[in-house]
C-alpha cells in the first residue's frame, strides 16, 4: 500500500468531526476562517517561498528576510490587515505566523511598540507610536548586555542627566556593558528602547528605559558615538540566523531629557527623580506581554512537530510482516504512542492554556489601567512558569518528535531540525527558564509563608487555601479507571505541588539568612515551581502521562502509593488505544498547509518516499556527478592506494 493511501484509510477511522475540532483548536469558527484565508494566500504567494531555505549562505538569506518582511508588510496594507493603526492585529499576526521566518518585524511589533505603549507617557505614545505603526522608524529592545541578561538590575549602560543641556547622556562605561542580542539591532533598527541606569547628580536610580535613535533615516548610517553589528551565527544553518541579533555600544550619545520612557518614573527639568504611585516592576512590563506570547506560540511549534511525526508513523513501516503481508505501522508500537501521544495532548493542552494566560493577561491589564496592582505578582508567577513549562516541554517534544521519524527525521526536509533550531532559543529568551521557575518559587514560597498571617491565597495558588486538606491526602484510587476522574487528578497534582512547596519552605525555614537557603535549596524550589506550572496545565491523557513520568513525587510526597502508579500506568495505555485510530485526525485538526509545515514526511497526502527520494537529488551537491574537489582531493588517494597496492 502507497503512503497516500495510509493515510486516507487512518483519517476514515477518525471517531469524531474533524471539521468541528479545527474549529476548537482555531478558537472560533472566525478565527479559522482568517488563518485558513491568511495560511493559503501566503502558500500561494512565491515571495514567501521558504523550501530553498537551508541552502542560503547568511547574507542571500538575510536579505531575503528583508524581501520577505517588506513583502509582508506591503500585503498588510493593501488587504487592510493593520486595522486602523497598527500591524498588532490578529490577521497581521498570522500573516507573520505563516510567513515563518524570524525577521527584525518581531521585535519591532513584538517590544518596540510594546514598550512605548506600556511605559511612555500619553504624550511619547503620540509622539512616537503614529512613526512606528507606519514603520517609518523601525526598533528594536535593547536591553541585554554582554555581561548582564538575566540579571537586568545588573545591566552596566548609563543614562547621566545633564541639567545644562536637558539631555541624557547616553554611554557604555565597559566591554561588558555593549548591548548584545537585542534582535532587529544588528543591521535594520533606526531606533531602540535602551535600558540603562539612570543616573542625577551622582545618584544611582536603577534601570529605566529610554528610546534611543541609531541609525541615519537618510543614509542608514549610525548616529555619531553609535558602534553597531551583527552578533555572528547562531545555532542551525537557516534557523535564527534570518535575524540581526546585533552588538551596540555608545559614547557619549546625547538625547533629550523626553526620550526617557515616564510613565513609571519621571525626570523633571530641575533634575528631580518623581516616582508614580505604581510598582516599578512596570518597567518589566513588555517581558510579561511577550512572555504570555510565546506560551500562545509553544502549542503551535509542538503542534507542527506532532503533525509531522504523527503523520509519517502512520505512513512508515518497520517489521511485523506474516507471510508477505504488510509490516507494522510504526504507529502501532506501544512504545511510539507512549512516546507521541502525550505530545500531541500537550499540543493541545499549551493551546488551551495558551488562551487561558491571554485571559489572564487581558484581566491584569484592565486592572493596571484602573490602578489596581493586586494580580500583577500573579501574573508574573504565571506568565515566568508557563513560559518556562511550555518551551522547555515543546523543544524537548520537537526533539522526541525528530526521533520518532528515525534517520529521515534529521533531513532537513523533514522540517524537523530547522523547526528545533528556530524554536530552542525560546527556553533562554525573554528569561532564562530556570531563571523564571525561580522566580515562581519566590511567589509560592511567599505565599506559603503568607498562610499564617490569614493572607488568603487567589488565583492558581488557591489549592493552598486547603493546605491542610491537601497534607492529609492520600489518594482513594483503586481501580485504573478511577483515573479518569479529573478531580481524582487534579487532587492528586494539587496534594503534590503543595506538599513540594511546603516542604521547601520548612526547609528554608532552617536558614537563618533566607538568601543563603534559597541559593542552597534551588534545584528542590524549582521543582515545586515546576509541579505548580504543571498543575495549571493539567487534563486527562496529558495529566497521567505526567503523573507517569513524575511518580516519583507522588510517592515520595506520599499522595499515591505505588499500586495507584500502576494503575495510572494502566490507564495510560487503554487512553493510547483511544487515541490512536484519531491521532491522524487529531493532526489534522490543526489545518496546517503543507508551505506552513515545510516537511515532506509531514505532507498531508502521505506521499513521503518519493518526495524524499525527488528532494534529494535538489541538492546543490547533485548539481555535478563527480564532485568540485575530486582531482585535489580524492584522486590523489586512490592513485596513492593503487600505488600501496601495486608494492
Ligand atoms: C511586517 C508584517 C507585520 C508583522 C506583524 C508582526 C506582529 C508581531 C507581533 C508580535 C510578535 C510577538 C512575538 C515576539 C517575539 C519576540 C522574540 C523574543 C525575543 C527575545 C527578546 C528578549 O530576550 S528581551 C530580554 C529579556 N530578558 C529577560 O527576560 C531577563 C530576565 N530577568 C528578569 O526578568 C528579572 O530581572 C528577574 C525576573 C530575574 C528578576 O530579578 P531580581 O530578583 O533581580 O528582581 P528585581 O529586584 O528586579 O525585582 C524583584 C521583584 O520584582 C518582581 N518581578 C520581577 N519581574 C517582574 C515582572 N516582569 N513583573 C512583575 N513583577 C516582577 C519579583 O517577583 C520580585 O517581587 P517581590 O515581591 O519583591 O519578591
Ligand atoms: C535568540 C535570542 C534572541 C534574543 N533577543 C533579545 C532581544 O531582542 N533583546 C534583549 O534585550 N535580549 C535578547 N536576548 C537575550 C536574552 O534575553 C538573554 O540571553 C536571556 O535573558 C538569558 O540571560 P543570559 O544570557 O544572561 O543568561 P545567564 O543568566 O548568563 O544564564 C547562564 C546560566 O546561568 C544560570 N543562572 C543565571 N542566573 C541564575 C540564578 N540566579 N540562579 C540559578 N541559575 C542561574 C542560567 O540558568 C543558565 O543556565 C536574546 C537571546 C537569544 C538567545
Amino acid at each position: 500500500m502507497e503512503g497516500v493511501d495510509h493515510l486516507a484509510f487512518e483519517r476514515n477511522k477518525a471517531q469524531f468531526d474533524v471539521d468541528e475540532m479545527k474549529i476548537v483548536w482555531a478558537g472560533s469558527r472566525e478565527d479559522f476562517e482568517l488563518s485558513d484565508r491568511i495560511s493559503r494566500l501566503v502558500a500561494s504567494d512565491p515571495v514567501f517561498r521558504k523550501d530553498d531555505r537551508a541552502a542560503l549562505g547568511r547574507k542571500e538569506l538575510f536579505k531575503n528576510t528583508l524581501r520577505k518582511a517588506a513583502h509582508a508588510w506591503k500585503r498588510v496594507i493593501e488587504l487592510r490587515l493593520s486595522g486602523e493603526f497598527s500591524a498588532l492585529e490578529p490577521e497581521a499576526y498570522k500573516l507573520r505566523a505563516f510567513v515563518d521566518q524570524p525577521a527584525f518585524t518581531d521585535l519591532h511589533w513584538g517590544m518596540f511598540v510594546p514598550a512605548i505603549q506600556g511605559q511612555g507617557t500619553d504624550e511619547q505614545q503620540q509622539k512616537w507610536l503614529p512613526l512606528a505603526y507606519r514603520m517609518q522608524i523601525i526598533g528594536c529592545y535593547a536591553q541585554t548586555e554582554l555581561g548582564h541578561g538575566s540579571n537586568v538590575q545588573g545591566l552596566e549602560t548609563t543614562a547621566t542627566f545633564d541639567p545644562k543641556t536637558d539631555e541624557f547622556v547616553i554611554h557604555s562605561p565597559t566591554l561588558t556593558s555593549s548591548k548584545w542580542w537585542p534582535g532587529g539591532l544588528g543591521k535594520v533598527s533606526t531606533h531602540a528602547v535602551v535600558y540603562a541606569r539612570l543616573i542625577i547628580d551622582g545618584q544611582d536610580y536603577g534601570v529605566h528605559g529610554f528610546i534611543v535613535q541609531l541609525r541615519s533615516l537618510d543614509d542608514h548610517l549610525p548616529l555619531p558615538g553609535i558602534t553597531i553589528g551583527d552578533i555572528g551565527m547562531k545555532f542551525g544553518n537557516a534557523a535564527y540566523n534570518t535575524m540581526d541579533n546585533g552588538v551596540l555600544t555608545f559614547d557619549h550619545v546625547r538625547i533629550p531629557r523626553n526620550q526617557m520612557l515616564m510613565r513609571v518614573s519621571q525626570v523633571t527639568r530641575e533634575g528631580k527623580y518623581v516616582h508614580s504611585n505604581v510598582p516599578r516592576q512596570l518597567v518589566y512590563g513588555t517581558m510579561v506581554y511577550v512572555r504570555q506570547k510565546i506560551v500562545a506560540d509553544a502549542s503551535v511549534a509542538l503542534s507542527r512537530a506532532v503533525c509531522i511525526a504523527t503523520r509519517y508513523s502512520a505512513v512508515r513501516r518497520q517489521f511485523g510482516s506474516h507471510n508477505g503481508g504488510l509490516e507494522t505501522q510504526v504507529i502501532d508500537y506501544k512504545t511510539q504512542q507512549s512516546r507521541l501521544f502525550p505530545l500531541l495532548a500537550s499540543a493541545y493542552a499549551f493551546r488551551f492554556v495558551g488562551e487561558w494566560l491571554l485571559w489572564l493577561y487581558t484581566d491584569v491589564t484592565e486592572r493596571l489601567k484602573a490602578k489596581d496592582f493586586s494580580t500583577l505578582p500573579e501574573a508574573h508567577a504565571c506568565t515566568a512558569g508557563l513560559k518556562s513549562l511550555t518551551t522547555t516541554a515543546t523543544a524537548d517534544g520537537i526533539e522526541e518528535c525528530r526521533k520518532l521519524c528515525g534517520g529521515h527525521g534529521y533531513l532537513c526536509s523533514s522540517g524537523l531540525p530547522e523547526l528545533f533550531a528556530v524554536y530552542v532559543p525560546a527556553c533562554t529568551y525573554e528569561g532564562d527558564n530556570i531563571v523564571l521557575l525561580l522566580q515562581v518559587a519566590r511567589h509560592l514560597v511567599k505565599t506559603v509563608s503568607q498562610l499564617s498571617t490569614g493572607n488568603k491565597p487567589v488565583g492558581t495558588t488557591a489549592y493552598m487555601a486547603r493546605l491542610e486538606q491537601l497534607l492529609q491526602y492520600h489518594s482513594d484510587v483503586k481501580k485504573a479507571e478511577d483515573w479518569l476522574k479529573p478531580n481524582v487528578v487534579l487532587e492528586a497534582f494539587e496534594a503534590r505541588a503543595a506538599r513540594m512547596c511546603v516542604a521547601c519552605a520548612q526547609n528554608l525555614s532552617k536558614f537563618s539568612n533566607p538568601e543563603e537557603g534559597f541559593q542552597e535549596l534551588a534545584a528542590d524550589l524549582v521543582e515545586a515551581a515546576v509541579a505548580h506550572c504543571q498543575l495549571i496545565v493539567v487534563s486527562n491523557v496529558y495529566a497521567l502521562s505526567l503523573l507517569h513520568k513524575h511518580l516519583g513525587d507522588f510517592i515520595s510526597t506520599g499522595c499515591i502509593d505505588p499500586k495507584q502508579g500502576s494503575l495510572a500506568n494502566e490507564q495510560l495505555r487503554n487512553l493510547y488505544s483511544q487515541v490512536r485510530p484519531n491521532a491522524v485526525a487529531l493532526v489534522d485538526a490543526y489545518n496546517y498547509t503543507d508551505h506552513y509545515l515545510g516537511s515532506i514526511l509531514g505532507r498531508y497526502d502521505g506521499n513521503v518516499y518519493p518526495k524524499l527520494y525527488e528532494e534529494a537529488w535538489k541538492d546543490p551537491l547533485n548539481d555535478s556527478i563527480v564532485p568540485d574537489g575530486f582531482k585535489e582531493y580524492i584522486q590523489p588517494l586512490l592513485k596513492q592506494q593503487l600505488r600501496n597496492a601495486r608494492l
